[in-house]
């Protein structure tokens, strides 16, 4: 069993890697885009299904509360949150609609949308991304794999070079975590 732990800590050491090496330029551009928009008065909207949807609920929550400076709250939505209205878009519409008809609600023109998918193919998180540039919202997807059909939509998509869901996840935890941080520090000092 302990080789398959270190295994496993190898494998998410080797995501750390190849995201210092061919990340960070993308990573430095959604900071800049989303910088620029909370600046402008602009809201942040994340959505991702399963572990993913915590990626959201967690990038929201530095955003609304704090990361690490004290500083004015920031408007952010996370679209996994609300259980009726889940539930009655998804009874109503489907649940390919749950998160493209609050996209609909919510987006103004320069908002950045975010979508979070692992494989890059939840039809929920790639009908919602559509719906956000016909709005004219900034957009960026989070992805793994090879960036699935997804991939091409968003204006920005940031790729985890990995197959393994959960190292997929691990990657993307770790470029919200600085994505967080650079906004932060590039708005407040
Ligand atoms: O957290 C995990 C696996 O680590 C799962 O809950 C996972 O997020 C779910 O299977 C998602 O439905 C996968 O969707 P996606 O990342 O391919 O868009
Ligand atoms: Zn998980």
């Amino acid at each position: 069993m302990k080789d398959e732990i270190r295994a496993q800590l190898q494998a998410h050491n080797q995501v750390m890697t190849a995201l210092e090496r061919d990340l960070a330029p993308a990573i430095e551009s959604a900071v800049s885009l989303l910088t620029e928009a909370l600046k402008d008065g602009r809201k942040l909207i994340v959505m991702g299904n399963g572990g993913s949807a915590a990626d959201a609920q967690h990038f929201v929550a530095e955003i609304v509360g704090r990361f690490k400076l004290e500083r004015r709250a920031l408007p952010a939505i996370a679209l996994s949150t609300d259980t009726s209205i889940l539930t009655a878009i998804g009874n109503d519409y489907g649940f390919e609609q749950i998160f493209a008809r609050q996209v609909e609600a919510h987006v103004r023109p320069g908002d950045v949308v975010v979508g979070i998918s692992t494989s890059g193919n939840s039809p929920n998180v790639q009908i919602a991304l559509e719906a956000a540039r016909r709005l004219g919202a900034r957009t960026v997807a989070l992805l793994g794999k090879d960036g699935g059909s997804i991939k091409g939509i968003a204006e920005l998509s940031l790729i985890v070079p990995s197959n393994d869901t959960p190292r997929i996840q691990e990657g993307h935890i770790t470029m919200i975590h600085i994505i967080c941080d650079l906004v932060e520090r590039g708005l407040f000092l």
